[in-house]
């Protein structure tokens, strides 16, 4: 196999592995699976009030970083659980913080989500 064929397949495959990933995040974190309902949400409220491309582009983006980061946060609370099981004051300031970043990204979702639909309801 070539340099550049072996390149390829190994991007490939590591596409196949981070899309198995996305679909194990789907089918086994209820965060997740609550910010994809609410995803398809205002997936529909972006079609039922005829929103601008510029509005979809910062809605996905929205929905984006909030589901993203949920997925670090997962990982990381994971891997926390993996290094030390037991209770540890270090283990719960880095959780909390992990959580804090999600709780950022959906502060800011909300904010975005706001801005754009505020004047179509009101
Ligand atoms: N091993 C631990 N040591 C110290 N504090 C912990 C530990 N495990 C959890 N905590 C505390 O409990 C909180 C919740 O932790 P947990 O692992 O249950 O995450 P969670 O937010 O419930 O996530 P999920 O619902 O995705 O499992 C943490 O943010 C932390 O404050």
């Amino acid at each position: 196999m070539s340099k550049i064929t072996k390149f390829i397949v190994g991007r490939l495959k590591g596409c196949g592995y981070a899309f198995t990933g996305a679909m194990l995040l789907l089918k086994t974190e209820p965060s997740i699976q609550v910010q994809a309902g609410i995803a398809v949400v205002m997936t529909f409220l972006g079609f039922y009030f005829n929103i601008t491309s510029t509005e979809w582009m910062l809605q996905i983006f929205a929905i984006g970083l909030v589901m993203s980061i949920e997925g670090l946060n997962t990982t990381i609370e994971a891997v926390a659980d993996f290094i030390h099981p037991d209770f540890h004051n270090k283990i719960g300031f880095i959780k909390d913080v992990a959580a804090g970043a999600v709780f950022i990204a959906a502060v800011t979702a909300v904010i975005i989500g706001l801005i754009i639909y505020i004047p179509y309801i009101f």
